[in-house]
């Protein structure tokens, strides 16, 4: 049986004092892709930081790559993030350098040394997203979804267990939504556990997958035709 990446038992998200989601009870084995999806303002945002640590997890159980999320000190943190790609709509580069300065920081800010080993690093996440040639580029020379691309690049320079995505396809056109989808999908294939909140029906109608639902403070998964 495939290893549990994320298991929650009666978890509730908070936003500060106010509840957003509560009694979520749920697994992501390794290998699985799952959408996340919802009204605006039903909690996608809320649960995928708590996941990563942004939001404390004030009730209930939660271990996610290993770590335990109700007994998680700032102090181990960054570990935690280390070990999850997070993706996010708006990409969040740094607009002061090109490319390789981008990865070359996150590199850099969680251990790397080795100037050859952080080079050969960066050349193969390039390269998984289609992107190898663009490092001498700026942020702002990249068309929107090159952008969203170079950003999960640099979610996957740390060689994550599990790629959290906050609607990673929010800022982007039809058909550069399904681009960078395929790019998900690849990785994907290659193994990793994917979880990504979306908006985006039209994605998920062409690349079905398990989809997990907020609701009424709830979540659930649902089954495709009911989505
Ligand atoms: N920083 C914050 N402080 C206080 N309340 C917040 C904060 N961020 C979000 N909320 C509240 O938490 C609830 C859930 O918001 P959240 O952003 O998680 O929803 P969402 O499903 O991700 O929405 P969207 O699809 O618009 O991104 C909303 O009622 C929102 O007003």
């Amino acid at each position: 049986m495939a290893e549990s990446i994320l298991t929650l038992k009666d978890v509730a998200v908070y936003q500060k004092e106010n509840m957003v989601l509560n009694n979520i009870s749920l697994e992501v084995k390794k290998g699985e892709f799952v959408y996340l999806i919802g009204k605006t303002g039903s909690g996608k945002s809320s649960f995928m930081k708590t996941l990563y640590a942004d939001l404390p997890m004030k009730e209930g159980n939660g271990r996610i790559v290993g770590f335990n999320l109700k007994t998680l000190e700032e102090k181990d943190i960054p570990f935690l993030r280390r070990k999850l790609g997070i993706v996010f709509q708006d990409f969040k580069l740094l607009p002061d350098r090109n490319i390789n300065k981008n990865l070359e920081f996150v590199l850099k800010a969680t251990g790397w040394k080795d100037p050859g080993k952080m080079q050969t690093q960066i050349e193969e996440v390039l390269e998984k997203v289609g992107m190898k040639t663009k490092g001498f580029k700026f942020p702002h020379e990249l068309s929107g979804g090159e952008q969203q691309r170079i950003a999960i690049a640099r979610a996957l320079l740390n060689d994550p267990e599990l790629i959290l995505a906050d609607e990673p396809t929010g800022n982007l056109d039809p058909q550069t939504s399904v681009e960078v989808m395929k790019v998900l999908q690849e990785i994907n294939k290659a193994g990793r556990t994917i979880l990504m909140a979306t908006h985006d029906y039209a994605l998920i109608l062409k690349y079905p997958s398990k989809t997990l639902k907020c609701d009424g403070q709830k979540v659930f998964e649902v089954i495709q035709k009911a989505v």
